[in-house]
């Protein structure tokens, strides 16, 4: 029988902070992970991801350029070498995780520990005991219970693909799809995306969507709404990808079918019920405010993991376990502060959101303006030859605070941090407009937004 303080389960954004912090503190701490050490953000999501769109920004700033910035000749993606750079920055990453968490004396098993009474859990040979268990598992792709399921591409595999093949499609149309879409067709992959729903990208403002799908359109990707993926198949040498559509069968070939329908937590593995730890298969293990197991209170989760209802990103992962590490070492439990949550789909230009879209303001009942434009003809957009940039702002009529800001174009990425911080600290949209910024920059244009 092995003691712990605490044993963390996953290595992701979510269990970094308790592990080191808890150990700092002198507790003695385990934490196991069932893959590489490092997690997906690190090695399978976010920052990987950020080395394709890098590049395929790149190619498309040259192509729009040419015979105006630049002779591009005959850029293009080299995609093997693209893979190649992208493990460089990645390869190093799970002994250097494993190594950090060792040399802190916290005790690392590589594995699945699965609960096997409310209070203990094995792990390969070894019974352990701890006095608290962090849950940071993740979320892994939804199964889609389709026929041919098995013959679909995962995001992980996707960015180790030795070459792209000339036909992508992707099923589902959310982040994953329109990132790795925009990465394909600059690749000169011809791409389709297949959504269910009437809108893609469905957190997002749905004005600033549309003017993304039609920018994706003209890159050639063919978008295609309210048609639900119903089975893959294999054909001649490629697949076959049938959806519904207008109650009518449809189908698609394709030489790539990869899976961007959502994600789901990573629970399955840890045989919950034996640890008397509520949870929901779609939404995670059910915490109370302070992110403790409603049914076991030795347990906590955080991260994509914990039905917290707020979206699954690496920087909620982050906050929810800098919160579980305050309610472990402190007597005062705090709540998560979320307030607002930035995010970003890096297409190319990307499409950035903080707050509230217009919809939402409405449902809130408060009187507010909406401030909104195409914004093509900003110099930060027309000076990169980049042609789509739209944004709007909401603003409440009373206070002047900035309920929600939606911006797409080039360096909207970045520009809605600003919002976030400007939300954060309650300032108004006149502070905005007052404030000297750094000229021309892509954040200056937020005071002509305001
Ligand atoms: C392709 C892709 C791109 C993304 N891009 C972005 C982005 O640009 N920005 C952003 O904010 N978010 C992005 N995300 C989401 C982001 O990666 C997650 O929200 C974040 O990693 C969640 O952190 P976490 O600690 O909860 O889980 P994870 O980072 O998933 O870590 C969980 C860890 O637990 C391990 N694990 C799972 N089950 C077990 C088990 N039974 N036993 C032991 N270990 C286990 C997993 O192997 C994993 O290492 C992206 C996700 C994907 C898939
Ligand atoms: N930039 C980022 O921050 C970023 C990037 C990638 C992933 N992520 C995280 O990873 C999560 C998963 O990403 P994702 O893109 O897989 O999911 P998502 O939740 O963003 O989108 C999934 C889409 O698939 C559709 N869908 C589901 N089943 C379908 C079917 N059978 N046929 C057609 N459409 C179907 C849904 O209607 C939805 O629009 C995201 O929610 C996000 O939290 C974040």
């Amino acid at each position: 029988m092995r003691e712990f303080d605490l044993l963390i389960i996953g290595t992701g954004p979510a269990a970094g902070d308790a592990a080191k912090k808890c150990a700092a503190a002198g507790w003695e701490v385990g934490i196991a992970e069932s893959r590489e050490f490092g997690g997906t953000c690190a090695l399978r999501g976010c920052n990987p991801k950020k080395v394709f769109v890098h590049a395929a920004a790149v190619v498309d700033a040259a192509r729009r350029s040419d015979g105006k910035l630049c002779d591009a000749g005959d850029i293009k993606i080299n995609w093997s070498n693209l893979v190649a750079f992208k493990n460089s920055f990645v390869e190093g990453i799970p002994k250097d995780s494993r190594k950090a968490y060792e040399e802190k004396g916290i005790e690392t098993f590589l594995g699945s520990p699965e609960f096997i009474s409310a209070t203990q859990l094995r792990i390969g040979d070894e019974t352990i005991q701890p006095k608290h268990v962090l849950i940071a598992t993740g979320a892994k792709p939804r199964p889609l219970e389709i026929d041919g399921e098995e013959l679909i591409t995962l995001s992980d595999e996707f960015m180790n693909l030795s070459n792209l093949p000339k036909n992508v499609v992707f099923i589902g149309g959310g982040y994953i799809s329109f990132e790795f879409a925009h990465v394909a067709a600059r690749a000169d992959s011809e791409v389709t995306i297949l959504e269910r729903s009437n809108q893609p990208l469905g957190h997002f403002e749905s004005n600033l969507v549309d003017s993304l799908i039609v920018k994706s359109r003209e890159i050639g990707i063919n978008v295609v709404t309210e048609a639900a993926v119903e089975k893959v198949e294999e054909a001649n040498g490629c697949y076959c990808v049938t959806y519904s559509k207008d109650g009518n069968s449809q189908t698609v070939q394709a030489d790539l079918v990869v899976h961007g329908a959502g994600r789901v937590p990573n629970l399955s593995e840890l045989n919950l019920e034996a640890g008397n730890v509520d949870f929901d298969a779609n939404q995670g293990v059910a915490v109370d405010r302070f992110l403790r197991s409603k049914s076991n209170p030795m347990v906590y989760a955080a991260g994509d993991c914990a039905a917290t209802g707020v979206a699954p990103l690496t920087p909620t992962a982050s906050a929810e376990g800098y919160t579980v590490t305050k309610n472990l070492l402190n007597d005062k439990p705090i709540e998560v502060d979320y307030n607002p949550i930035p995010a970003v789909v890096f297409t190319i230009p990307p499409l950035a959101s903080v707050g509230l879209t217009e919809g939402q303001a409405h449902a809130t009942g408060k009187s507010f303006r909406v401030e909104a434009k195409d914004a093509s003809d900003w110099g930060t957009v027309s000076k990169v030859c980049e042609t789509t940039a739209a944004y709007k702002l909401i603003i409440e009529k009373e206070t002047d605070r900035i309920l929600g800001a939606h911006v797409l174009s080039p360096g909207a990425d970045d520009l809605i941090n600003l919002f976030a911080v400007v939300m954060k600290l309650n300032g108004k949209a006149s502070d905005l407009k007052s404030t000297l910024l750094a000229f021309p920059t892509s954040t200056y244009n937020v005071r002509q937004m305001v």
